[in-house]
């Protein structure tokens, strides 16, 4: 049976041939190695569940959901990005998929120009092309879906990545996909607790999940924020980093709700 991260995938697969076709690999390519060198994206989630600064923010440019439809319109996302920026995002999520998302390549690339730390390309990335478009757009690190990959597809994109001088975040939702991601060598390694099959989200998932996450990657946890209250429990169960959309983008003061969100880590 098909599900909801299989029908993406397909949008995702006919929105790259066309872009392939306008512009080749080989062009593609020579601008990602034009492209100023990638930020230290690992550098900026790694210690956030032991020094005193508290849990980072991965923070996300989202104007759209399979899940919820329009969540808000973002005419200008290098603004909200700055907005996020001053509440203390370590990292800005870029939404790139545009038939459910209605991100786009152009969003990455103005929130590159926009910000002083790291962005990442939230995308459903299938292809080698994409991350070389990762690169000449801008990203520091991309995310790789462990349901989205078979085993020698996660090893060689982790591989790309890093020769592309980008971090992966690599996103598993169950233990034996957190079992693969470690076996691929993942670095950072996300627990999202939106259910790709049903879209429901139980933010209990991430405490069941972390124990299995290895002591030495990096720790972050995705989906389901909607209050300082679950940043807290989040930090509580050891994330090093917490991945928001929704509650910031729907906030009209999201610098004051990071500010409120970052806060709340440290009381864990
Ligand atoms: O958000 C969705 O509905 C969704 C559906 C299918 C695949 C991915 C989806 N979201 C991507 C994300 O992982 C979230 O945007 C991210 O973790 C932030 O989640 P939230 O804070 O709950 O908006």
């Amino acid at each position: 049976m098909s599900t909801v991260l299989d029908s993406i995938i397909e949008g995702v697969r006919e929105d790259l041939t066309s872009r392939m076709a306008e512009t080749p690999l080989r062009e593609i390519t020579a601008r990602a190695a034009e492209a100023s060198p990638a930020l230290d994206a690992y550098a900026a989630l790694q210690g956030g569940r032991s020094d005193s600064a508290g849990v980072r923010i991965i923070s996300e440019v989202k104007r759209s959901s399979p899940s919820k439809g329009a969540l808000a319109e973002i005419p200008d996302p290098a603004e909200l990005a700055q907005a996020y920026e001053r509440g203390g995002a370590s990292v800005i999520s870029v939404l790139t998929e545009g038939r459910r998302f209605r991100g786009s390549l152009a969003d990455l690339a103005a929130v590159r120009a926009a910000v002083d730390i790291p962005v990442l390309r939230k995308d459903f990335m299938v292809e080698e092309y994409q991350f070389h478009e990762a690169r000449a757009y801008g990203a520091d690190l991309v995310l790789l879906i462990v349901a989205a990959l078979d085993d020698a597809q996660l090893r060689d994109f982790l591989a790309l990545t890093h020769e592309l001088g980008m971090n992966a975040l690599v996103e598993a939702h169950t233990e034996e996909e957190i079992e693969r991601a470690v076996a691929a060598e993942a670095k950072i390694v996300g627990v999202n607790v939106r259910n790709l099959k049903t879209l429901d989200v139980d933010v209990a998932h991430y405490e069941a999940m972390a124990r299995h996450l290895p002591a030495d990657a990096v720790r972050i946890a995705e989906s389901g924020v909607d209050g300082p209250g679950v940043v807290a429990d989040y930090a509580r169960q050891g994330a090093d980093a917490v991945l928001v959309g929704e509650a910031l983008v729907k906030d009209g003061e999201p610098t004051e709700a990071l500010r409120r969100f970052r806060a709340a880590s440290l009381t864990r």
